[in-house]
């Protein structure tokens, strides 16, 4: 169940509001600009399949996403942690897995607008906005974004396993802007599946 938890910025042991109610979520984060919508996520797509599968499985959303919003560039994560899609040797793949997990856990910005869209498992992104944190679990079918400049950070926990496709209106695709802020390390990371 996709669910928010909303923190001040500088309290992280008292949660302002937790909502499992899709409307509530998507109400509450419009109110600070953040688009939260739940799409049908039926093709038969699960984590660890290829970037292409996905893609061609969700051709007709992420044709209309492209054309209707002029989002220019799209790429797929798409990782399950049990599989071996990361890598056969079991040390390899542990220390990519962390690596990977290590990318998006500090506090960043992207100077443009992106989406997101799980259509597989789930990860826990926190926007950081307004002196507050917004901390959202997305599951299969949640598309989020994350509007330009938002400060904010992701946890795929220590088994990842999602699929994601991600939006860019930069042709160059993920571009991280580390704040240098350590607000990450006191919130809520997801520590299991
Ligand atoms: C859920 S997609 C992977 C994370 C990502 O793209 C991002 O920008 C995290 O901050
Ligand atoms: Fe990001
Ligand atoms: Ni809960």
């Amino acid at each position: 169940m996709s669910e928010i938890s909303v923190f001040a910025d500088n309290d992280p042991a008292t949660e302002l509001l937790h909502s499992v109610d899709p409307a509530e979520i998507a109400a509450t984060l419009a109110g600070v600009g953040v688009r939260f919508e739940q799409w049908q996520a039926n093709a038969p797509v699960k984590a660890g399949d290829s970037d292409e599968k996905v893609m061609q499985a969700y051709a007709d959303d992420i044709a209309r996403l492209k054309d209707n919003e002029g989002y220019q560039t799209v790429d797929v994560i798409s990782l399950d942690a049990s599989g071996n899609q990361v890598a056969q040797d079991p040390e390899i793949k542990a220390k990519k897995l962390l690596e990977l997990r290590q990318k998006f856990l500090s506090e960043h910005r992207h100077s443009e607008d992106e989406v997101r869209f799980f259509v597989d498992g789930q990860g826990l992104f926190s926007l950081h906005i307004d002196g507050k944190v917004y901390e959202i679990l997305c599951q299969k079918g949640d598309l989020i974004s994350v509007p330009a400049n938002t400060p904010h950070w992701f946890d795929m926990g220590p088994a990842p396993r999602f699929v994601a496709i991600r939006f860019f209106n930069n042709p160059e695709g993920w571009v991280a802007n580390y704040t240098g802020s350590a607000i990450a390390d006191s919130f809520s990371r997801l520590e299991s599946q």
